[in-house]
């Protein structure tokens, strides 16, 4: 391939300061060194996480970087050593690395693998400790190793699901190919929160607190497995229509309730749910998700991410009768091991997809995106990389 151990100039959307508008510019991307794998990014999705650390919350988050995360592309070229990837093959960068090895992995009971996390919680590379990326020589730092808002990106091999291609690759099936894929990877947090942590059983009753993109995949993969009774908890309540859809069969918004939402929900109950979901990031929602689940065996998964240094807590009662709080990222999943088990659920159409993508647009429209992430009714935002 012509670019193989080139630098390749490209588009990218460069965050170079918190909140400031991103600016599509040339970037420098440096060939992929041992261990690492050079993507051509067909499509990208936005996602809070994104907009969290763009807005300077995020502790972590370095500047100037390209952020972006969910997304799916083809290899351009290896490094040394790699050989589960070659060019062409159709992949998904994940951000939560599996690299089969360290004590993590080994172990079978987590996904966290800890492999590049010192590297890629930095903004880096873990071979050199230096980012890929740069424009007309200053580094531009990298994200969650992924790095998706570029149309093209290095990450580690550890970080990179093979997905099986669909045989003709006609333009147009390789387009909505993709194009799912994008979308596949956030929802299968929530599957994994239901499937891989909870273990939800037929006949459960589930209440899922925030009824977002994230949400709405715990309860397809509620109703999936089984579940009876699906409550949705939001204080918006326009949300309780498409959740419908989703599965959700009872909604609660806890502004028209004068008494806490747990005690709502207990006395809805009969004493409590088998499983809660947290999917908002919220510290005191996460104590209610707790608290409205059943005595002696009710479990509550935390799914949302909170603000940096916040805490929960309850009163230690809770659990020594019996309730559990547990808690899950990257839905449980295993990355290169799983995703591409779900991309092959999503083509036998055993799970949905595509009802998450409310808009379209490109690269160059990035920051328009952002707008609509954050207005009701928007639940992914696709980019294509044209710009
Ligand atoms: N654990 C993981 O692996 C993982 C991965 C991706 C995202 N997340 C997190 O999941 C969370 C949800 O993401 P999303 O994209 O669905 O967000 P979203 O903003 O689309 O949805 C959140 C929903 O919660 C509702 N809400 C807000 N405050 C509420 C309250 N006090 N009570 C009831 N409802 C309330 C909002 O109206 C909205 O419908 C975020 O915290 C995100 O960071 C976690
Ligand atoms: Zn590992």
């Amino acid at each position: 391939m012509a670019t193989q151990g080139q630098i390749i100039t490209c588009k990218a959307a460069v965050a170079w300061e918190p909140n400031k508008p991103l600016v599509i510019e040339d970037v420098q991307v440096a060939p992929p060194q041992a261990g690492e794998v050079r993507i051509k990014v067909l499509f990208t999705a936005l996602c809070h996480t994104d907009a969290y650390t763009w807005s300077g919350k995020d502790p972590e988050g370095l500047f100037p970087c390209i952020l972006g995360h969910e997304a799916a592309g083809i290899v351009e070229s290896v490094g040394e050593g790699v050989t589960e990837v070659q060019p062409g093959d159709h992949v998904i960068p994940c951000y939560q690395a599996e690299c089969r090895e360290c004590k993590f992995c080994k172990s079978g009971k987590t996904n966290l693998c800890g492999k590049v996390r010192l590297a890629t919680g930095v903004g880096v590379m873990l071979t050199d400790r230096q980012s890929r990326f740069s424009i007309n020589g200053k580094p531009i730092y990298h994200f969650m190793g992924t790095s998706t808002f570029s149309q093209y990106t290095v990450v580690h091999d550890v970080s990179v699901a093979k997905i099986d291609p669909i045989a003709p690759l006609d333009k147009l099936i390789v387009i909505f190919w993709f194009h799912d894929l994008c979308i596949r990877y956030t929802l299968h947090i929530g599957l994994g929160a239901v499937w891989n942590t909870a273990k939800v059983e037929p006949g459960s009753i589930v209440a899922i607190f925030g009824l977002g993109t994230v949400g709405l995949a715990v309860a397809e993969g509620a109703k999936a497995a089984g579940a009876s009774r699906i409550i949705g908890i939001d204080i918006d309540s326009k949300k309780y229509d498409t959740a419908k859809n989703f599965g959700v069969n009872e909604f609660i918004n806890p502004k028209d309730h004068e008494k806490p939402i747990q005690q709502v929900i207990v006395d809805q109950t009969d004493g409590g749910v088998d499983y809660s979901f947290e999917c908002i990031g919220n510290v005191s929602v996460m104590r209610a998700a707790l608290e409205c689940c059943h005595k002696g065996w009710g479990t509550s998964v935390i799914v949302g991410v909170a603000a940096s240094g916040q805490e929960i807590s309850t009163r230690p009662f809770q659990l020594v009768t019996g309730r559990v709080w547990k808690g899950t990222a990257f839905g449980g999943f295993k990355s290169r091991s799983q995703v591409p088990w779900l991309v092959d659920k999503y083509l036998k159409k055993e799970i949905k997809v595509d009802e998450y993508i409310t808009h379209n647009l490109t690269l160059a429209d990035i920051n328009k995106a952002f707008d609509l992430m954050h207005e009701g009714g928007c639940l992914r935002v696709v980019l294509s990389m044209h710009v």
